[in-house]
């Protein structure tokens, strides 16, 4: 038995558990959620029970240490030795890192050059890593990539229409993320549906603070929202989405507050989508509290938003010549009723329609009618547990290798 901590560092958020592997068993779990924002909080739940308090939370470096406070605090561990096994979600892995990997010192050098492919995740994943190494030498440290289960899409999907020049002296393609969660949801749905996970094909939407849509054909991802960096797709809390490259040197010759091209994506990745346009608050909460006020950007940001989640959900229908079911997961995907509602009332042509009565927050399974030819689910993400399951492999293998060297 050992404890194994799962880190998973999120734009918005620092999401934790903690684990007694190999039995699985979830000792603690905790998030410190609107990092950056007015009103972030911590919560943290074990043995059912929930502490929840409002602190400010200025950055992710403050809640890791936030984070090793509330682990001895809360009588959780009683040192910090007790964690034998430590897995963190780094978003980007790039051409380099197809699978999860022990970080070590090589892989952790590897792993900072290529932090413009995540540049607001591997940062702030890189900042949990080196603070946990700091504190816990001893533990089995490993990295777990949201890009890793994407490395099946073909190459149609992951290519770039620009110069081939581009790919090959540059590694400019399709990398996606999010794909821990997606790849989780889809084994949990094919449970719910009672399905081989590999007789199935299905579309999933992980609707967070960050946002993609993925094509899963027979359990492998073969396409999805997410591009080069999380920048690309649909519409999210402080990123545009897809938009039109001409737009960038336009904006770069007419605004003179723009120095280079660098502040620009910057703005794309940190003062747009949701917040861009209602000019209030990148949380969907907040979003909703103006629209249900008549504030007139804020309904134009959610239409927005729906919207591209839509486009994006209907090509993955074309993409996979149709799907057994939709999922939807993550902060919006799982609590939110009226964006799932909107979603799928624009959808109906596919073959979806929702029951009222089981759209609630805190869904958790099909919620579509028994007639919906494409069934729909909401499936709670659980990217914590995938982290601590793969530190669990390299654990065994670990001992293996100590055990052959007798
Ligand atoms: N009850 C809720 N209703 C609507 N949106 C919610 C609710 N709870 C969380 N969210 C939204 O989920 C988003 C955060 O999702 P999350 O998956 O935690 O993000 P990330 O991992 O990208 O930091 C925020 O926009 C937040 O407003
Ligand atoms: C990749 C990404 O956008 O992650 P998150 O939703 O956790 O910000
Ligand atoms: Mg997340």
């Amino acid at each position: 038995m050992s404890k194994t901590l799962s880190v998973n560092a999120g734009s918005s958020s620092l999401k934790w558990q903690l684990f007694e592997m190999p039995e699985e068993k979830m000792l603690a779990k905790g998030i410190f959620e609107r990092i950056g924002l007015e009103g972030s909080k911590s919560l943290v739940s074990f043995e059912g029970e929930k502490h929840e308090r409002e602190i400010e939370i200025i950055d992710h470096r403050q809640s890791v240490l936030l984070l090793m406070d509330e682990l001895i605090h809360f009588h959780l561990i009683q040192d910090f030795r007790e964690i034998t096994g430590i897995g963190h979600r780094v978003v980007a892995g790039g051409e380099y890192f197809k699978e999860s990997v022990v970080l070590t010192k090589e892989n952790l050098k590897n792993l900072k050059s290529i932090s413009y492919l995540a540049p607001l995740h591997n940062p702030a994943n890189i900042l949990g890593i080196e603070a946990f190494q700091r504190l816990l030498p001893e533990a089995l440290s490993v990295a777990v990539f949201d890009t890793a289960f994407h490395t099946t899409m073909p190459e149609e999907a992951f290519r770039y229409p620009i110069p081939t020049r581009y790919y090959e002296d540059f590694e400019v393609r399709k990398y996606g993320a999010h794909g821990t969660s997606h790849k989780y949801v889809a084994a949990e749905a094919a449970k719910v549906l009672g399905k081989p996970l590999e007789e199935i094909n299905l579309i999933t939407a992980h609707i967070g603070n960050g946002a993609s849509v993925t094509a899963i054909e027979k359990g492998k991802s073969v396409d999805t929202s997410m591009g080069f960096t999380p920048l690309a797709g649909v519409m999210m809390g402080t990123r545009s989405g897809d938009m039109d490259a001409s737009i960038l040197p336009y904006l770069l010759k007419r605004d003179d507050s723009l120095e280079n091209a660098q502040q620009l994506i910057d703005i794309l990745n940190n003062e747009s989508g949701i917040l861009g346009v209602s000019e209030l608050s990148s949380d969907m909460r907040d979003l909703e509290v103006a629209v249900s006020e008549g504030n007139e950007k804020a309904i134009l940001a959610y239409k927005m938003f729906v919207n591209r989640l839509k486009k994006y959900i209907a090509e993955y229908f074309g993409i996979l010549n149709g799907a057994d079911a939709l999922v939807f997961t993550a902060g919006i995907g799982e609590n939110d009723t009226d964006v799932r509602r909107d979603i799928i009332k624009g959808l109906s042509w596919f073959g979806m329609e929702l029951v009222p009565e089981l759209n609630v927050r805190g869904a958790n399974g099909i919620i579509s009618t028994p007639d919906s030819k494409v069934k729909v689910l909401v499936i709670p993400t659980n990217e914590e547990l995938m982290i601590a399951r793969d530190v669990e492999n390299f654990r065994e293998a670990w001992f293996k290798q100590i055990l052959e060297k007798g």
